[in-house]
């Protein structure tokens, strides 16, 4: 297990602070593969931070401006060499309760895409579905590919490693508390923030990871904290570079998030899940322009709110 204290991460700044700026208050990267979990699941824990002040309090809004948009869920006709990751179909309940409805998507080698959606609506599940950590009660999950059997497990058959970085803890009822929760911070490590940076890299590497999982990162931090986090979610990825402009291994990811400065800012294409599907899919910039309806009652009711304010994705009620 690798644990990190959160003050050398001050390489990641954000590129539109003026200042550098405190980092979250723990970020922590765990390889999560002890004796009494053999799942192949990378899994790491950002934490809100704590005694951290905005220097800038400044509203994020997020309104795209593109005039096109892509409405369709289905992308028939579409080069597949490229996808690894695909739900088709994919169905979840919990007891009585329904959540997932037929849920389908792809994601491709390179993309940054984000899950957005109503609470509750069963997006974390989603990504406990892609991650192996849950089977679908119907419906198949294709890694590069290959159906997946099961769960993930040291058999796992599609060679692809994919990593959970949760928001909280509580995760893993085989893992201890302390391990869930502080991922045993170093707060008074001794290490550079160029060796941190260098770490964070080159662990990634070590690891193999190819997919990274992100389940709200940002939540419960402030909008300067948030894109600190969000810089460094694009810095890993094989678009971005670090602070010493080396790009990163991660070839795709998905985040499940609530806050507009993290669809801004690190996601690229958006699926929109609604009542158990995904009833919109586009990229980010086409969202608040769509004609989709219940798209539109998801922007109608944050037109003018700050993400201070906490506009929600929740559509209005009808
Ligand atoms: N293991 C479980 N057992 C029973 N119910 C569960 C389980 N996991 C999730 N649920 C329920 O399924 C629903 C969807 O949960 P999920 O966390 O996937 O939603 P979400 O869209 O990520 O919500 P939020 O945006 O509020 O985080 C919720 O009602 C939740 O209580």
């Amino acid at each position: 297990m690798v644990s990190l204290s959160t003050t050398p991460f001050l390489p990641f700044t954000a590129k539109n602070a003026s200042t550098r700026i405190p980092p979250p208050t723990s970020f922590s990267y765990s390889k999560q593969r002890s004796n009494r979990d053999p799942r192949k699941v990378v899994c790491a824990c950002i934490a809100p931070p704590q005694n951290f002040k905005s220097q800038d309090s400044s509203a994020i809004h997020f309104n795209g401006s593109s005039k096109s948009e892509q409405l369709s869920t289905a992308r028939d006709h579409e080069d597949d060499s490229d996808v690894l990751i695909e739900c088709r179909d994919v169905y979840k309940s919990f007891g009585e309760k329904k959540i997932l409805n037929g849920v389908s998507f792809k994601i491709k080698h390179g993309e940054a895409v984000g899950i957005i959606g109503p609470s509750g609506t069963g997006k974390s599940t989603v990504l406990k579905i892609i991650a192996g950590l849950l089977a679908p009660d119907k419906g198949e999950v294709y890694i590069r590919g290959k159906k997946r059997v099961g769960l993930v497990s040291d058999d796992d058959i599609s060679g692809l490693r994919i990593g959970l970085v949760f928001q909280s803890a509580a995760l893993f009822d085989s893992l201890t508390v302390r391990e869930n929760v502080g991922f045993l911070l170093y707060e008074h490590s001794s290490m550079s923030e160029d060796q941190i940076s260098e770490l964070v890299t080159e662990t990634l590497a070590a690891v193999g990871l190819k997919v990274l999982l992100y389940d709200e990162p940002t939540a419960g931090l402030d909008p300067i904290a948030s894109t600190v986090v969000e810089d460094l979610i694009r810095s890993v990825h094989i678009k971005g570079q670090d602070a010493r402009g080396k790009p990163g291994n991660i070839s795709s990811y998905v985040v499940v998030t609530h806050q507009h400065s993290t669809i801004k800012r690190a996601i690229d294409r958006l699926l929109f899940l609604h009542k158990g599907k995904i009833v919109w899919e586009g990229m980010t910039h086409e969202f608040t322009t769509s004609t989709n309806p219940i798209v539109q009652q998801v922007t109608r009711s944050c037109a003018g709110l700050s993400y201070r304010r906490g506009c929600s994705l929740d559509p209005e009620p009808t």
